[in-house]
């Protein structure tokens, strides 16, 4: 038998579109509730590191659309973590697929019901990796889920990841939102 997930999980894909608007340019790929699923989906798509610039990976639990405005989001946040050009090659598609695993083994431990979802941006300068958490509010869930990641990922100590809150990085005034965490 396959090895059951605690959660259902969703795939999207967004790729820039003139001719539709940012919400219907998000594309539901496919769901799954099993380990084996996942690897099947997992090897079966592109790696982040091969989606051109402009495009998103995002995975989120069933239900819960990878947009602010989702129910599941609007009063949340997301751990960023900004990787540059040379990282591409390098981190990018390693740090992916641990958060993803991290994700669907429930790896945050008593805070990963507050774990919402992860998004891969893929862009001409920066690339960005987040994971989403549902209640900006919930200030030791937040930094217990942004130390596991940086744990989990081995991102150097010495790095720093923000923790910015949706309704922020919404209005925000060029390209730096406020972040009301750094860890
Ligand atoms: C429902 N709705 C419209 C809506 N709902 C959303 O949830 C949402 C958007 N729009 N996003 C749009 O993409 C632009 C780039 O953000 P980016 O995160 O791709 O980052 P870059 O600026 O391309 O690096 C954002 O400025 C925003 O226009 C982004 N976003 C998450």
């Amino acid at each position: 038998i396959k090895h059951p997930l605690q959660n259902i999980w969703t795939l999207w894909y967004y790729e820039p579109d003139k001719s539709k608007s940012w919400e219907e340019s998000q594309r539901e790929i496919t769901s799954f509730d099993t380990a084996e699923d996942f690897w099947s989906l997992y090897n079966h798509i592109k790696q982040a590191s091969e989606l051109r610039s402009g495009c998103d990976y995002s995975m989120f639990k069933q239900g819960i659309r990878p947009m602010w405005e989702d129910d599941a989001n609007k009063n949340g946040g997301r751990w960023l973590i900004n990787l540059d050009k040379r990282q591409r090659t390098t981190d990018l598609d390693n740090y992916w697929l641990e958060i993803l695993l991290c994700m669907i083994g429930e790896g945050f431990n008593e805070y990963s019901s507050d774990v919402c979802g992860a998004v891969v941006n893929i862009r001409p300068r920066v690339d960005k990796i987040a994971v989403w958490t549902g209640d900006s509010r919930l200030h030791a869930s937040v930094l217990e889920i942004g130390h596991k990641l940086k744990e989990r990922i081995r991102f150097p100590p010495k790095n720093f990841i923000n923790y910015q809150v949706h309704k922020d990085t919404m209005s925000k005034s060029g390209s730096m939102a406020k972040s009301i965490f750094t860890i």
